[in-house]
């Protein structure tokens, strides 16, 4: 079934990203969240984006038009009904996205694959609550996903080869690259990298250093593009510390256990760039 219209649920920054690629790719895009001022506060972040592309010369304002047009607003699941695709970038909790998978698979037609962009939570436990776990996988865009090329593709135990190729074909069709991924805890990216960013945690946590020199030592020694505790505030204290949840209770070992002042940030809702407050200051940008 070739795909045209396609669902993405959870407007925050991956959701609003997915569907801006999605648009900009043809497809249409019903966007879907739990209040409309989230869904129209990122297609506004969408349409400067696409203004700034204007500027650039990368795009006219015609195709700013087009690509906004495409982007319909929905604030009900029961929306999926008249899609030919879903992928759902909600917040990172377990329960919370079953609970979605659980209303697509009674929403969705019959051969409709339901994708998740979960960071690290098992693709095979979110299949399992379905009655198409073969239908059934996962697609982690990368952070911010106008830029980044990524796509992990995670195949659950039960996902089938067509629900893989389907996906690879659309991922490419937005421009990315699909990596071929199978279902452990944090995948390849977040077993990797949550780690770094933890460890970087650790290292205010005793007093090594501040965060100013931790990001330093990181950017200059190692070229990475932005430290890891400036990561850490853009990708999200609350997602940062649910990855590294994932990671120690699914391999059971300690070296994962998330660092006390993650926890203690999160509880304090100093989640990063999105609530203003984190390793760093944001009140002003
Ligand atoms: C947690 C997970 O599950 C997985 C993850 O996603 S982990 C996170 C992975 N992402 C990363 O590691 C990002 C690392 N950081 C970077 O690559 C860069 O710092 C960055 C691309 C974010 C910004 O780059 P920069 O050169 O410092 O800043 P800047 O010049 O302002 O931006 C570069 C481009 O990115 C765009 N950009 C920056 N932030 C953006 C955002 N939030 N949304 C869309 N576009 C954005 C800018 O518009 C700009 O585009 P143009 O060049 O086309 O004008
Ligand atoms: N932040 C990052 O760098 C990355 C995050 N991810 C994953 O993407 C997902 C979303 O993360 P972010 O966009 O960063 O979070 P976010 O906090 O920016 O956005 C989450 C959105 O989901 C909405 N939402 C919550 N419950 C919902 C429901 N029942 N139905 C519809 N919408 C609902 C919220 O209202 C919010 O707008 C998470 O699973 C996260 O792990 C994946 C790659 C990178």
């Amino acid at each position: 079934m070739a795909i045209k219209r396609i669902m993405v649920i959870g407007a925050g920054q991956m959701g609003g990203g997915i569907a801006q690629v999605a648009a900009e790719a043809g497809l249409e895009v019903v966007l879907n969240d739990i209040d409309r001022t989230f869904i129209d506060n990122r297609l506004a972040f969408i349409g400067k984006l696409l203004d700034k592309n204007i500027a650039k010369g990368r795009i006219s304002e015609d195709d700013k038009v087009a690509i906004m047009s495409r982007l319909i607003p929905s604030t009900d699941l029961a929306d999926a009904a008249g899609v030919d695709f879903v992928v759902e970038a909600a917040v990172e909790k377990m329960e919370i996205k079953e609970k979605i998978f659980r209303t697509l698979d009674e929403v969705a037609a019959p051969g409709v694959i339901l994708a998740s962009n979960t960071s690290s939570l098992p693709i095979t436990e979110l299949a399992a609550v379905t009655g198409r776990p073969e239908l059934v996988i996962g697609m982690h865009f990368m952070n911010p996903v106008p830029v980044m090329k990524l796509i992990e593709v995670i195949r659950g135990i039960a996902t089938s080869d067509a629900t893989y190729a389907t996906v690879k074909e659309l991922a490419e069709k937005m421009g990315k690259v699909p990596v071929e991924v199978n279902d452990y805890p944090g995948f390849i990216s977040n077993r990797v990298l949550m780690p770094m960013i933890n460890e970087a945690i650790y290292c205010i946590y005793e007093g090594v250093a501040d965060a100013e020199s931790i990001d330093t030592v990181m950017k200059l020694g190692m070229a990475h593009p932005m430290g890891p505790l400036t990561l850490a505030d853009f990708i999200g204290l609350d997602t940062c510390l649910a990855i590294m949840e994932v990671l120690y209770e699914g391999f059971a070992d300690s070296k994962y256990r998330p660092c006390p002042l993650l926890r203690k940030m999160v509880k304090a809702g100093w989640l990063g760039k999105k609530s203003g407050k984190g390793f760093f200051d944001y009140q002003n940008s």
